[in-house]
């Protein structure tokens, strides 16, 4: 098939006007158009005050675009860069239909970068997956995605009618933000419209009827998060930590985001907790010990479990074989399992009401 070209793509877009009758485009900036394959990204830049009268010209020009030749999916984002309260922009995608066939949506979040985040939400999704749930993963970190790698996917999501299919991996119903759009289109976003895409990529996507979507949350306490944790229907939400005192001191920012926008916390986990030694098989407490237990005692949210600093769990992450699929009753995938049925513990108090839900009444099997 010929490659699309951004000059017809643009063409398409050449009628569609903004709501002060300025011409769309204008709202276009350089990078903001671009093409992968039969799949095109669209970025609109807007104000904060104004993303909500941007809504329907952003529909249209979704249309506009599925409607040239040679193009299976338009994805097209509204950016709020620079000052402003926080828009609304993607409740209404995120509170949508797309969800309504999944029971819980829940957050794995970490205060900062690089605490294995990305490794607790795909082993903590298949430890749900070994309970008999079914189980949907959401790699929202759009400016680092991990989830291709970690579940060894290859390829784009198909689509069906204007929905995307999420791949399938050990069981889990799985779509990244880096399988949607292209790395360099999602470099240019900013603080809310990381959310705006997230939301509109949820509702893109064909979950169908799930037990619990894992989202992997992008690091981080800032805007972006608390616009993210505040616009999806989430049942609650799971803390990764390191032992440092500085990993948990962001840990507790996150604790307190979430709870600001009431969503109850289903518990903290201490990942890279204590080293084993491969040659030794010694165990070795480099950043001390029960940092986060007692982080968690303090603040009175469940502790999850302790994840040591293992070798075999890096090298089977990077080789796309999870260790909760590949060894789930190996030391590791045990961890996990017990974290999956101490979430799941807290999905069914929420859901009887013992804690505060925000959203959803109905109970898991
Ligand atoms: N318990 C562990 N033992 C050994 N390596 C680990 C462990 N947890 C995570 N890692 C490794 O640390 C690196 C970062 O992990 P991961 O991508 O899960 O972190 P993250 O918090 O999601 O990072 P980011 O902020 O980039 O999203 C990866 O190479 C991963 O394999």
């Amino acid at each position: 098939m010929a490659e699309l070209s951004l000059g017809d793509l643009r063409r398409a877009l050449d009628g569609l006007t903004l709501p002060d009758g300025a011409p769309l485009l204008d709202a276009v900036q350089p990078t903001g158009l671009s093409v992968a394959g039969s799949r095109v990204n669209l970025t609109i830049t807007t104000t904060a005050d104004r993303a909500a009268a941007f809504a329907p010209v952003r529909a249209q020009a979704e249309a506009l675009l599925r409607r040239v030749p040679g193009v299976t999916h338009a994805f097209v984002v509204l950016t709020a860069d620079g000052a402003g309260p926080t828009p609304d922009l993607g409740r209404t995608a995120a509170k949508a239909d797309p969800l309504a066939g999944v029971r819980h949506v829940i957050a794995v979040a970490s205060g900062k970068g690089g605490v294995g985040k990305s490794t607790t939400a795909v082993n903590l999704a298949l430890g749900l997956r070994a309970l008999g749930l079914s189980v949907g993963i959401l790699d929202a970190d759009v400016h680092g995605p991990s989830l291709p790698t970690l579940l060894g996917l290859h390829g784009k999501p198909a689509a069906r009618g204007r929905k995307l299919v999420p791949m399938q991996a050990y069981g889990l119903r799985a779509m990244s933000m880096g399988l949607m759009v292209d790395a360099e289109t999602a470099m240019v976003w900013r603080g809310p419209m990381v959310m705006s895409a997230i939301t509109q990529m949820m509702a893109d996507v064909d979950w169908g009827a799930l037990d619990v979507l894992v989202v992997d949350m992008p690091p981080g306490t800032g805007d972006a998060q608390l616009a993210l944790a505040q616009g999806t229907p989430l049942s609650g939400a799971v803390i990764v930590s390191t032992p440092q005192d500085l990993s948990l001191i962001d840990a507790r920012r996150g604790i307190a985001m979430f709870r600001k926008v009431d969503v109850p916390i289903l518990g903290l986990v201490e990942n890279m907790s204590h080293f084993i030694c491969p040659d030794c098989g010694g165990d070795h407490a480099i950043f001390g010990h029960g940092g986060a237990q007692a982080e968690a005692d303090r603040l009175s949210v469940p502790f999850l479990g302790a994840v040591p600093l293992a070798m075999d769990l890096r090298a089977a992450s990077d080789a796309g074989r999870p260790v909760t699929a590949s060894d789930p009753d190996g030391p590791l995938g045990r961890i996990y399992q017990t974290m999956a049925r101490a979430v799941m513990a807290g999905l069914t108090h929420i859901t009887r009401g013992e804690i505060p839900a925000r959203t959803r009444q109905d109970t898991l099997p």
